[in-house]
């Protein structure tokens, strides 16, 4: 993961939405002979787009009040007890029309991709009932069309257990799996199924269970795993071949030696450690044991009102000590791989995706996780073309 190759005073050749071939400037093809645009990047570093693998940008409202309960000293547990939390963001989102939905969350989306953002995954979970669920995964459906970017969606039914069911918790997985799925799959609304497994949410068999269902449904898990504590989290996605396994904040031995031999990706979301005051998820062990890592915003409006990776970037080298090299490889390369999107994004290579940033003139690699808080990205270009950046 430290290995990221890098060429100083190179050229790239895009055309139409492809990348077409780079290499260094003593083989740069004659200028005169390329038609179209020509960007000069003297002094400044074009990297491939950030790949965010993790990330619920779509709901009905803010919650900053529940920040001032925890600048008071209330946990993220404490306010989820007392009906705040996603319960709230369901509550809010019932309320809400498509239209509303799509709007705010295509705000969220077009203030990500300046930020450099090149593909991304989107998660249903605070609808908790059909309608609601269904509601949800159409908005998601509607910027995947309308997007520039390529964006996965995933069902998250299993995010709270609404109140209705308080007493049967059985009922509600039934609903999850007897008439959510269904109808999500007669639409084709999601590519992958997610669980919160955490205490206090849904127990390590539930979550098979779930997934288990949406695997027969044509949909891959993806699992929200140790975030609170030590869930079994870990051990069910990996067991269920999930895509990836992701927070973290609790990983041990036991969980680094279940994802060694598999092909689940461990997926760290520090900004959301960060936020919460959770510990940070232990990325240079999982690293040692011979592990990718990747990295993700988990942008949502409890946890982590961020839709930020170069901050992201910029918590993985400060809080848990990953080499710049490490932590734009686990943003890019490796987000792109936990959404099943490698062969499209994540890299710069001939025939991918021509979704490149290029920063503001900046002395080296390493000032883009030093420099945090600082925007470094002066032009996004997605499918070829320069994105519009206000400034
Ligand atoms: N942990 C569960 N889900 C989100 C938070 C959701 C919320 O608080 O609204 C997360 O990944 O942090
Ligand atoms: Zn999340």
């Amino acid at each position: 993961m430290a290995h990221l190759p890098q060429i100083d005073n190179a050229w790239l050749h895009m055309k139409r939405d492809r990348i077409v071939d780079f290499g260094a400037m003593d083989t740069c093809p004659k200028l005169a002979d390329i038609k179209g645009k020509k960007i000069d990047c003297t002094g400044k570093m074009v990297l491939p787009c950030w790949c965010d693998s993790h990330s619920h940008i779509v709901f009905a409202a803010y919650r900053e009040e529940e920040f001032i309960y925890k600048v008071k000293g209330m946990t993220y547990e404490e306010i989820a007890a007392k009906g705040g939390g996603i319960l709230n963001s369901a509550r809010r989102l019932a309320e809400a029309t498509e239209e509303e939905l799509f709007q705010s969350a295509w705000k969220r989306l077009q203030s990500m991709i300046r930020l450099g953002t090149g593909a991304l995954e989107i998660k249903s979970g605070y609808g908790l009932t059909t309608e609601s669920e269904l509601k949800m995964l159409r908005v998601i459906k509607r910027l995947k069309a309308e997007s520039p970017i390529p964006i996965k969606a995933t069902f998250l039914g299993a995010h709270s257990l609404p109140p209705a069911y308080k007493n049967d918790r059985a009922a509600y997985i039934s609903l999850i799996i007897n008439e959510m799925m269904p109808a999500i799959a007669r639409d084709n609304l999601a590519d992958y199924c997610d669980v919160f497994c955490e205490r206090g949410f849904f127990t390590p068999e539930e979550t098979a269970e779930i997934v288990q269902a949406g695997a027969r449904h044509g949909m891959k898990a993806k699992i929200h795993a140790n975030q609170l504590d030590y869930s079994g989290g870990v051990q069910v996605g990996v067991a269920n071949g999930a895509i990836s396994v992701d927070h973290l904040e609790h990983c041990g031995e036991g969980e680094i030696a279940a994802l060694q031999g598999s092909n689940t990706m461990p997926t760290l979301l520090p900004s959301c450690a960060f936020f919460i005051n959770l510990p940070f998820p232990p990325a240079r062990a999982l690293m040692q044991a011979g592990l990718p890592v990747t990295l993700a915003t988990d942008y949502n409006p409890g946890s982590t009102p961020s839709g930020n990776m170069q901050f992201v970037v910029s918590l993985a080298c400060i809080k848990m000590k990953m080499l710049p090299e490490e932590a734009i490889n686990a943003a890019t390369i490796n987000g792109a791989r936990a959404m099943e999107l490698e062969h499209l994004v994540g890299s710069i290579e001939p025939g991918k995706r021509a979704n490149v940033i290029i920063t503001k003139p900046i002395p080296s690699l390493a000032y883009i996780p030093y420099a945090f808080g600082e925007d470094v990205v002066e032009e996004v270009v997605i499918n070829g073309r320069i994105w519009g950046k206000a400034r």
